[in-house]
């Protein structure tokens, strides 16, 4: 089993500590989205944990080994960092074909991931002619070449077009349910929660929450159900034989706070409430963020979810 396991890490730049005593595992199988605002620390502890910077104190390791003592890392790691790595007066294909040769990857990988990328029309087009999607394409492209059991990508969607990002959604989907570990650090709520089965949110370098997103939402949004009916009497009859109170809109909809569909559907076909529309409100997980961040004071890492 490969995971990511970050251990008591932390990073000090000067006096300012970005990453501030972190502990937590990525595993297999699953998409992990990387949440916090700017400047939280995501970037610095995916470099640490490449081995790309030394922790001021604490471990971060893959498969239970620091990233520098693997052999072949790019074939059991693959990461994207900084979609401008890549050598602009070199085509697409060069690049990855250099990069096949340098870690002992067979070449017929290149042509599988210009594929997989949607790059197979530009790879002989020189890289600085490449857009910002483009490059990140080939950025993701370089971290797949070596078919990874891990992969970490820091804000892969950056730049990427709607059918981009709806791609890069499909393949994050694809790479866990092929066993993989899949670390995918972003600022942006909505699309993380469009690909990511668990969460890990960081504030200020410290762990916030570590937890399945649809727990993390559930924890801080209530639900809401939303009816439409034929016999409001009937309606508001039943719930409040339920202890429900029940909303009217303007628009003729009524709505259930701190309810669950499945509780409010089935009393209401028990009472034979004629139903026009039943309707799940459940939380977004940008509700659910700005609700974590508003308490972060109440948080520590005693307090945190895991
Ligand atoms: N090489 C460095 N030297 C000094 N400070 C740094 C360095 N790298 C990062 N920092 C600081 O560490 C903190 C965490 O930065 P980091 O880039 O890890 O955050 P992030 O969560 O990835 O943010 P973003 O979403 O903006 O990429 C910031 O305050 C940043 O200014």
């Amino acid at each position: 089993m490969t995971s990511i396991d970050v251990q008591d890490l932390t990073k000090e730049f000067g006096a300012r500590r970005a990453v501030d005593r972190l502990t937590f595992r990525v595993l297999p199988g699953r998409v992990t989205g990387f949440l916090g605002p700017n400047g939280a620390g995501k970037s610095t502890t995916m470099r640490l944990a490449l081995g790309l910077d030394r922790p001021t104190s604490g471990t971060a390791t893959i498969g239970g080994r620091p990233y520098a003592t693997l052999t072949d890392p790019l074939r059991r790691v693959g990461a994207l960092l900084d979609a401008g790595a890549a050598h602009g007066s070199r085509t697409g294909r060069d690049h990855l074909r250099a990069l096949a040769a340098s870690n002992r990857i067979p070449v017929c990988r290149v042509d599988e991931m210009l594929e997989e990328t949607g790059l197979t029309t530009v790879a002989r087009r020189r890289v600085k002619t490449y857009s910002l999607g483009m490059r990140q394409r080939l950025g993701i492209a370089a971290a797949l070449l070596g078919d990874p059991e891990v992969v970490l990508l820091d804000e892969p969607s950056n730049g990427l077009d709607p059918e981009g990002i709806i791609w890069i959604r499909g393949l994050l989907r694809r790479l866990a349910a092929q066993g993989r570990t899949v670390f995918v650090s972003s600022h942006l709520m909505t699309e993380t929660a469009s690909f990511a089965d668990h969460l890990v949110v960081l504030g200020r370098g410290r762990l916030l929450a570590d937890t399945p997103v649809r727990d993390f939402i559930h924890a801080r949004v209530q639900p809401r159900v939303r009816i439409r009916t034929s016999d409001t009497d009937a309606l508001e009859k039943a719930l409040a034989a339920h202890g429900h109170d029940a909303v009217e809109h303007a628009d003729g909809r009524w709505s259930v706070e701190h309810a669950h569909v499945e509780d409010i559907g089935r009393l209401l076909s028990a009472a034979g409430v004629p139903i026009l529309e039943l309707v799940a409100e459940e939380g977004t997980l940008e509700q659910a963020y700005l609700d974590l961040t508003a308490s972060e004071a109440e948080f520590t890492t005693s307090t945190q979810e895991v």
